[in-house]
């Protein structure tokens, strides 16, 4: 399934138009149903998440559905990715929003089960999965806002944090952060380069040694969302603010949008392979893989 969508990711353009117009591959590997037009809206669905498009406003909405907690599994990143993509291509887009249509949980981060029991090569193929994903989102020429409606550890935090702008519901059950340290295991340079580029480097030194977990009230007040609502106001207030951002010329906007964080980009750009080697040897280590056991086991615990 990972290679089919692997090669979905590298088909040519006009295959990935033609996905758009509802052929896109689920998780599962079922067909997505046939993209349906209503009136202004492009509406493609997928196993995993739905994305709308209103033609009027140039606004999507990305909602993940990866029960039970929208963690980032290969296949799942590789769908995420594509859909940007298909988003991308289209003229008629011009800011896409990024939320969970799952209860109390915006995304649980990478999925631990792929970095658990698995070969090398399934690891390097899921970490260059993760550097995708992150590259399509910092990169996009899209205004990307977050409207984050629930718990948003580590990879979730990460994603969030590609975006433009992020809104948080404001219930203090709900937190966000790079937490790796918690699991044994380290935030990579991008992770952390993204991270101080959001909330400064002194903040994020902290952050990222302690593996913090951030209230959205505590996230507000770092930098690391700008915005608090109720969370039945989140997607309105995110295409709200959308609105501000679209009275700037797109021109000049996504310019300085590449000036910002060209940079960072080009960094991980021009040491992906060794990255992925990194990880790779990291993650493999039986001290870590032992890190990772107990922390799904006390995941399991935690519930019973
Ligand atoms: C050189 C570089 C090396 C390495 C870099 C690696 C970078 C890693 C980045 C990451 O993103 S690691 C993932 C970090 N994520 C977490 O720590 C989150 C863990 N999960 C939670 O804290 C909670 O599950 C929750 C998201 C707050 C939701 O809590 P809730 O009580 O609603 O659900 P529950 O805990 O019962 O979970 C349900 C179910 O889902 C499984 N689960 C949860 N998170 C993950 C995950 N990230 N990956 C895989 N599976 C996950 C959990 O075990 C439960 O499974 P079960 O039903 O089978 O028991």
């Amino acid at each position: 399934m990972a290679t089919a969508l692997r090669r979905l990711a590298k088909c040519s353009v006009s295959a990935r138009l033609l996905s758009f117009a509802g052929h896109s591959r689920g998780r599962r590997g079922h067909f997505a149903r046939p993209c349906t037009v209503v009136a202004q809206r492009n509406f493609s669905s997928a196993s995993t998440m739905t994305v709308d498009l209103d033609s009027s406003t140039g606004i999507a909405v990305m909602k993940l559905h990866s029960p039970p907690v929208n963690s980032l599994s290969l296949d799942f990143l590789t769908e995420i990715a594509i859909s940007l993509e298909k988003l991308e291509m289209n003229k008629g887009c011009r800011g896409v929003v990024v939320t969970s249509a799952l209860p109390k949980i915006f995304s649980a981060g990478l999925d631990i089960l792929e970095m658990y029991g698995k070969s090398p090569e399934r690891c390097g193929e899921f970490w260059r999965a993760v550097q995708e994903m992150w590259l399509k989102f910092y990169s996009s020429r899209l205004v990307t806002v977050a409207a984050i409606n629930g718990s948003s550890p580590a990879g979730g935090c990460l994603l969030s944090m590609t975006c433009d702008y992020r809104i948080m519901a404001d219930n203090p059950r709900y937190s966000i952060g790079l937490n790796e340290t918690q699991l044994g295991i380290v935030a990579p340079f991008w992770f952390k380069d993204t991270m101080v580029n959001t909330v400064g480097h002194r903040t994020a030194e902290i952050a990222l040694q302690l593996g913090l977990l951030y209230s959205p009230q505590d996230a507000l007040k770092i930098g690391m969302v700008d915005e608090l609502v109720p969370e039945e106001k989140l997607v309105s207030t995110a295409t709200e603010a959308m609105a501000r951002w679209f009275a700037i010329p797109d021109h000049a906007r996504q310019i300085t949008k590449s000036a910002m964080r060209k940079p960072t980009i080009d960094k991980l750009l021009s040491a992906r392979e060794t990255d992925i080697s990194n990880f790779v040897s990291f993650i493999t280590k039986d001290s870590i893989q032992k890190s990772l056991k107990l922390y799904l086991e006390n995941l399991r615990k935690k519930k019973a």
